[in-house]
C-alpha cells in the first residue's frame, strides 16, 4: 500500500482548501483505517472552506476535511475487535462521549462532548481515512459506495421527516438544497402526500420535482402560505420540514401549517429569528421539534432499510460524481453557487 496520498486539507485560516500529499495514517488503539471508496460534501465542508464565522471559531488548520464517507476496512487497530479487514462500513460522524449526563440517558445525538470528524479533528477527504470503531456502521456489500456515503446526511433528513406520523399527511418542506432533496426522497418513500416544496433557485426546483416534489413554488414570486392553503383547500399542511435555514421560510412555514399540526426544524438560522409565538405556534398548539444529528444508532437501521427498500429516489439528488480530488475546487464552488445536489468523490481514480 502506498505511504502517502492526496488530500483535501485546510492549510490555513483562510478561503479554501488544498490538495495536498500527506503520509497514509495508522489506526491507534480502537480505530480502524479504511480506503475511502466514496465521501461526498456536506453544508459544513463548504463552511469550512469559504472559512465563515463558524469555521473561523471551531476548525484549527491544518486539517484534512471531509466526514460523509463510505470505505473499505484495510487495518485494524489494537483491541477492535468487532471490525476485521475487508468490511465495508460507513460512519456516524459524531463521536460521543457515552458519559455525560445526556449520553446517560441514551440521548447520544445530543452528548454534550461531541466531536465531527472533519470538524474536530482530520476528516475523510482523502484515499485512506482513520474510523473510531465504534463510530462505525456495516453497509451490506450490494449497497453503491455513493449511497452508503449520503447515510450520515439521509440520517438528518430521516430524524426531520420521521420525528411524527407522515404517511397520508400534507406536508411542506422550505429548501430543496441537499438536505432538502433527501428529505423529499424520505417523505415521498415514507408516503407524504401532497409533498409541496417551497425554493427559490429554478436549478433545485427541478431536482425537487424530480425526487418526487407534487408541488414546487419559488417563495421569491408568489405566497407560499396562499399557495400552500389554495393546494390544501385552506386547511394548510399536517407537517412542516424546516430545511433551509431562511428565517423567512420559518415565518411563511409555520403559518402554512393547520393548527395542531407538526414543525421538525433542521435548517441552522444564520442569526437569531423573531417568530409571533403567540399566534404562530401557541394558539396554533403546534407539535415543533428541533433536530440534530442521527439517533443513535436507531437512525442508521431507519436509513439503511429505506435504501434496501428500493424506495428512495436518490439518484437525482446525487448532481455531481468526480474521480480523484484535482477538480474539488470545482466542485466546491459548484456547490456555493447552489448548482448542485449532493457532490460525490470517489478517491480512487482506477
Ligand atoms: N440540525 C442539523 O443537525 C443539521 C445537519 C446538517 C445540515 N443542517 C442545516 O440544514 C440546512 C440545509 O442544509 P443544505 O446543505 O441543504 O443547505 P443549503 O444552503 O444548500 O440549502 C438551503 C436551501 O434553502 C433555499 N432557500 C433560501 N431561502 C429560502 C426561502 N426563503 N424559502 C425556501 N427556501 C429557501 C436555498 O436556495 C437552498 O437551496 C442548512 O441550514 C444546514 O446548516 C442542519
Ligand atoms: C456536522 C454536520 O455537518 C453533520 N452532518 C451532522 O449531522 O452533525
Ligand atoms: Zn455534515
Ligand atoms: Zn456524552
Amino acid at each position: 500500500m502506498a505511504e502517502k496520498m492526496p488530500a483535501i486539507m485546510k492549510t490555513k485560516p483562510a478561503y479554501g482548501a488544498e490538495l495536498v500529499e500527506v503520509d497514509v495514517p495508522k489506526p491507534g488503539p480502537g480505530e480502524v483505517l479504511i480506503k475511502v471508496l466514496a465521501t461526498s460534501i456536506c453544508g459544513t465542508d463548504l463552511h469550512i472552506y469559504e472559512w465563515n464565522e463558524w469555521a473561523q471559531s471551531r476548525i484549527k488548520p491544518p486539517q484534512i476535511m471531509g466526514h460523509e464517507v463510505a470505505g473499505e476496512v484495510i487495518e485494524v487497530g489494537p483491541g477492535v475487535d468487532t471490525l476485521e479487514v475487508g468490511d465495508y462500513i460507513s460512519a456516524e460522524t459524531h463521536i460521543v462521549c457515552g458519559k455525560c449526563y445526556a449520553c446517560r440517558h441514551n440521548r447520544y445525538h445530543v452528548c454534550q462532548n461531541t466531536k465531527i470528524f472533519g470538524v474536530d479533528m482530520d476528516g475523510v477527504f482523502a484515499e485512506y481515512a482513520i474510523v473510531p470503531a465504534q463510530n462505525a456502521w456495516k453497509n451490506p456489500k450490494d449497497m453503491p459506495p455513493e449511497y452508503a456515503a449520503l447515510q450520515e446526511p439521509l440520517g438528518n433528513a430521516v430524524d426531520t421527516v420521521l420525528a411524527g406520523p407522515i404517511a397520508g399527511r400534507s406536508t411542506l418542506i422550505t429548501g430543496a438544497g441537499p438536505l432538502g432533496l433527501l428529505g423529499i426522497a424520505v417523505a415521498k418513500a415514507s408516503g407524504a402526500y401532497p409533498v409541496i416544496v417551497s425554493e427559490p433557485s429554478e436549478f433545485r426546483r427541478e431536482l425537487a420535482k424530480k425526487v418526487g416534489a407534487d408541488y414546487v413554488i419559488n417563495p421569491f414570486e408568489e405566497d407560499p402560505v396562499k399557495a400552500v392553503m389554495d393546494i390544501t383547500d385552506g386547511a394548510g399542511v399536517e407537517v412542516f420540514l424546516e430545511f433551509s435555514g431562511a428565517p423567512k421560510a420559518l415565518e411563511q412555514g409555520l403559518a402554512a401549517t393547520t393548527p395542531g399540526g407538526r414543525v421538525s426544524l433542521l435548517g441552522l438560522f444564520p442569526r437569531d429569528v423573531t417568530v409571533d409565538f403567540n399566534n404562530l405556534i401557541i394558539f396554533k398548539a403546534l407539535e415543533v421539534h428541533g433536530i440534530t444529528g442521527r439517533h443513535l444508532w436507531e437512525t442508521w437501521y431507519t436509513v439503511s432499510s429505506l435504501i434496501q427498500s428500493g424506495r428512495l429516489n436518490l439518484d437525482p439528488v446525487i448532481t455531481h460524481k468526480y474521480k480523484g480530488f484535482d477538480d474539488f475546487e470545482e466542485a466546491f464552488e459548484l456547490m456555493k453557487a447552489g448548482k448542485t445536489g449532493k457532490v460525490v468523490f470517489f478517491p480512487h481514480k482506477g
